[in-house]
């Protein structure tokens, strides 16, 4: 937890995949405290005809680059951390290569005690709220 889900064009790299799948941690890492040993993500490539993806939607112009960032986090980050957020990965991903218009990012969130890390134990029952970091 987080848990990242990266939807990607089957035609890139694996070192484009890894550079965008670093961007995300670390903007998850540096604008909302998550722990640097708290990675957990999961790469899924599509073939390009099933990537149904708007190419302009709503003022943007899409490459066959275009992915989609899915994360799930704990409630309580900041609009401001949210914001902070994309342009952290949109800004990595563009040095890297990548256009702005073609990372498109999805924000989830749920309480503590939705997660279990193993052993069948509730994450919750053991967590500071996120709310005072
Ligand atoms: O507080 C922890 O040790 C783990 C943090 C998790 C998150 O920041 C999150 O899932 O959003």
């Amino acid at each position: 937890m987080p848990l990242a889900r990266l939807s990607v064009p089957a035609h890139l790299s694996p070192a484009q995949i890894r550079v965008l799948a670093d961007a995300v941690h670390e903007g998850l890492v540096e604008t909302c405290s998550v722990p640097p040993k708290d990675r957990f993500q999961l790469v899924s490539t599509y073939a390009r005809e099933m990537m149904f993806i708007d190419p302009t939607f709503p003022d943007v112009a899409r490459t066959p680059d275009a992915s989609i960032i899915e994360i799930l986090f704990l409630e309580g980050r900041t609009m401001d951390q949210k914001r902070n957020l994309f342009r952290w990965i949109a800004d990595r991903a563009v040095r890297t290569g990548f256009s702005g218009d073609d990372i498109m990012i999805v924000l989830t969130e749920n309480a503590p005690v939705d997660w279990s890390l193993g052993r069948g134990l509730a994450f919750g029952d053991h967590h500071a709220p996120m709310v005072s970091r």
